[in-house]
């Protein structure tokens, strides 16, 4: 039931005057509240699923999120003005008719929405609750709740909506993508992090980006790199990655004539396994049906994973290669992708990801990578799911022992059959949890690894002139000293997309994404002045070796610069620290002791880069995959054996316990 205060603000809403700040890029909204000040919700204007965010704020109450009846059919006169052709009806869940809206002035960047009226949703919420409403998870509730709309998150939720389930996705943040979004500044738009996307080809089994997208029935329009990454290494070795295998083994063997033959032996080996992983279908290696009949279809290629899952590839590497700076630059392609060198990288991960940038290449989103994660949430509406933005949860319910539902921090409350948390497992058991004692698994996982640092990052848009014509699109830049590989700050990591898609930036501009390693510790206790100080201190340092290695003039060229660091990440993205993923502490058993989805909480999964395979967008698109594969058993929607299930889980249980 609904209290007076609630019920009160609702029905004030039916004279309230809304407004919509239109940012630049036209397609975004940002639903204030003109009487109270404060923010309602976000959405994208084209998508009904934005007028639906905004009943379900204009009506914070627990059973009352509606769907749209009638799609709005919006149009755009000369002055970008947005009009809406018929008036907006709703209805909630019990299908009655809650609400009629219409659109009316545009005045400057405010659309003004007004309420022509509202049906007595008194009523409507009383009969909602009797009919055992969706937000309790029975009949015809919500199947899983989603916390979290990263390319994990994200991925889980389109693949469950796609079997069947009923899903509900809910965000923090104002946008989808989590370290995958993007943001607008000054006519330039940002990737949030990396620019270099593995898995978005359209051949083999392991384009898992393309296959997600392609399963919500959405394609996207990609650009081809050529050149994978950049290396600006000690004692001036370049090394370009380039897209064909050929190319790029004929360079690196060319720097390293004496060792060519254990160059050919390594990437072999990662071939080996990379064409394993290939030919498998990829599912939930926690759902016995299918794990044992992928051994059954492809014994060889299964026992192949099985027999390089607690590997290494610094351990591999060494078996083939002895000149000290091959294996450091081994490190070094290890580093970008896995946060620490070879020896702490497993095998099947540096495989995957050393491997996939010849077969499918790597391969850039027009309009950037947000565009990703606004596919995948399209398609997840579609499907006739739901995402809710600003949406921030504060603790998952248990109840017997099983995690039936969410607190929001506005009091909202959500239930389901299945919770799902894409955030990482520190924030999901230290802090959504933090009621609940830790369980063993959870404590194994975290004497096996550790948070990874955060990253100081640079967004610039600079004079074209200031690039050579021939730039290559990624760079890896570490000058002097190979034991600088790890440390804070040591090596520089350059995106510049506008290479590839020059739309990402106003004319004549092109965009820096420069990024580091740094630790939380080193930007906490200090005042805001002093903070501001030192964002341009360190900013500057590293904008300095940019220039001295690889553009002179830089400096003079910038004309937008906006730096980030690790509060900047652990307040957008919400990860404990602001960290990039788990690391090893010390030289892990390959993947032997990365936990998959389920956990120690009957009815709570986790998934995301704390999951198996660990950080990474194709890494946990893939642990996306499994979650859905593994919560659609659970759910019903997919074929299970619960006799062969305890059997499996138990049996990797004692597994991960060997690591
Ligand atoms: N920095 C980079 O270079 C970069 C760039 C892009 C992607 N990536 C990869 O993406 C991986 C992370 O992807 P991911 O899917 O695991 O997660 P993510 O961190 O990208 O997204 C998690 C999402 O969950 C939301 N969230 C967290 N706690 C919440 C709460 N309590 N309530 C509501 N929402 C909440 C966050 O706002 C965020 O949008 C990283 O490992 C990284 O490898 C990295
Ligand atoms: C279960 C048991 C016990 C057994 C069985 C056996 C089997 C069957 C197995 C299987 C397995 C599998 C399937 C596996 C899979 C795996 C995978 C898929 C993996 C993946 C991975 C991936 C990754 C790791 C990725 C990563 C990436 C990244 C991180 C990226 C990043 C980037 C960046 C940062 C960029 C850079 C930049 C510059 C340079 C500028």
């Amino acid at each position: 039931m609904l209290s007076n205060t609630q019920l009160g603000s609702f029905t004030n809403f039916k004279t309230r005057k809304m407004s919509m700040r239109l940012p630049n890029s036209q397609s975004f909204l940002d639903f204030k509240d003109t009487q109270l000040g404060n923010s309602l919700n976000s959405g994208f204007l084209d998508e009904p699923r934005c007028i639906k965010q905004v009943i379900s704020c204009l009506a914070p109450l627990k059973t009352l999120t509606c769907t749209v009846l009638d799609g709005p059919r919006w149009s755009k006169d000369s002055k970008q003005s947005l009009s809406c052709s018929r008036p907006l009806k709703f209805k909630n869940y019990s299908n009655q008719e809650v609400g009629l809206f219409r659109t009316v002035e545009r005045n400057k960047n405010l659309l003004s929405v007004r309420v022509k009226s509202v049906m007595d949703v008194s009523k409507v919420v009383e009969k909602d609750e009797v009919a055992e409403g969706r937000n309790k998870g029975g009949q015809g509730g919500y199947d899983a709740i989603v916390i979290g709309s990263g390319i994990g998150g994200l991925v889980a939720a389109t693949q469950l909506a796609v079997k069947g389930a009923k899903v509900l996705v809910l965000e923090k943040y104002v946008i989808p993508g989590g370290s995958s979004g993007f943001y607008e500044r000054d006519g330039y738009t940002f990737d949030v992090g990396s620019s270099v996307m593995f898995g978005f080809s359209d051949k083999g089994n392991l384009n898992l980006i393309t296959q997600a997208l392609a399963a919500v029935g959405c394609k996207m329009e990609v650009i081809p790199d050529p050149t994978t990454v950049h290396f600006h290494l000690p004692n001036n070795l370049s090394v370009q990655v380039h897209r064909e295998y050929d190319d790029f083994i004929s360079e690196l063997t060319s720097k390293f004539p004496h060792e060519k033959e254990g160059i050919l032996k390594f990437y072999n080996e990662c071939w080996k396994i990379f064409n394993a992983l290939n030919s498998l279908e990829l599912k939930s290696l926690e759902e016995p049906l299918y794990l044992f009949g992928q051994f059954f279809k492809k014994p060889a290629e299964c026992l192949t994973l099985a027999y390089y899952l607690p590997q290494n590839a610094g351990a591999i590497a060494r078996n083939y290669i002895k000149d000290p700076e091959v294996l450091s630059f081994i490190d070094a392609e290890c580093f970008i992708v896995s946060t620490v060198n070879a020896l702490q990288t497993p095998m099947i991960n540096a495989s995957m990801v050393l491997c996939d940038r010849h077969f499918g290449g790597i391969n850039y989103p027009v309009g950037g990578v947000g565009e990703i994660a606004k596919s995948l949430t399209k398609g997840l509406v579609d499907q006739g799911s739901e995402i809710l933005y600003r949406a921030n949860v504060t603790s998952i319910i248990v109840d017997n022992g099983k995690a039936v539902g969410v607190n929001l921090s506005d009091g909202r409350e959500f239930f389901a059959k299945t919770i799902i948390s894409n955030a990482t497992r520190w924030d999901t058991f230290g802090k959504l949890l933090k009621k609940q004692d830790l369980p063993k698994e959870e404590e194994n996982f975290q004497k096996i690894y550790v948070k990874a640092p955060s990253f100081l990052s640079i967004h610039m848009g600079v004079k074209a002139e200031v690039l050579p014509p021939d730039t290559d699109c990624h760079h890896f830049v570490l000058e002097d000293d190979w034991k600088n590989l790890e440390e804070p700050y040591g090596s520089i990591f350059l995106s510049i997309p506008t290479m590839l898609d020059s739309s990402l930036a106003p004319k004549g501009r092109h965009i820096l994404h420069i990024f580091t390693t740094s630790s939380i510790e080193d930007w906490q206790g200090l005042s805001t002045k002093d903070y501001e100080i030192k964002k341009e201190l360190v900013a500057d340092k590293i904008i300095s070796r940019l220039e001295n290695k690889l553009f002179p003039g830089l400096k003079a060229s910038i004309e937008f610069k906006e730096v980030g660091t690790p509060k900047t990440h652990r307040r957008y993205l919400a990860r404990d620290s602001g960290t990039y993923g788990p690391m090893p502490r010390s030289i892990p058993k390959g993947l032997l002791g990365m936990p998959f989805n389920t956990t120690a909480i009957n009815g709570l999964y986790c998934v995301g880069d704390s999951c198996f395979p660990g950080q990474g967008v194709i890494a946990v698109a893939f642990s996306g995959v499994m979650c859905a594969h593994r919560v659609a058993a659970d759910v019903g929607l997919e074929k299970r054996s619960p006799v062969l299930d305890a059997g499996l889980l138990g049996l990797l249980g004692w597994l991960r316990s060997l690591a």
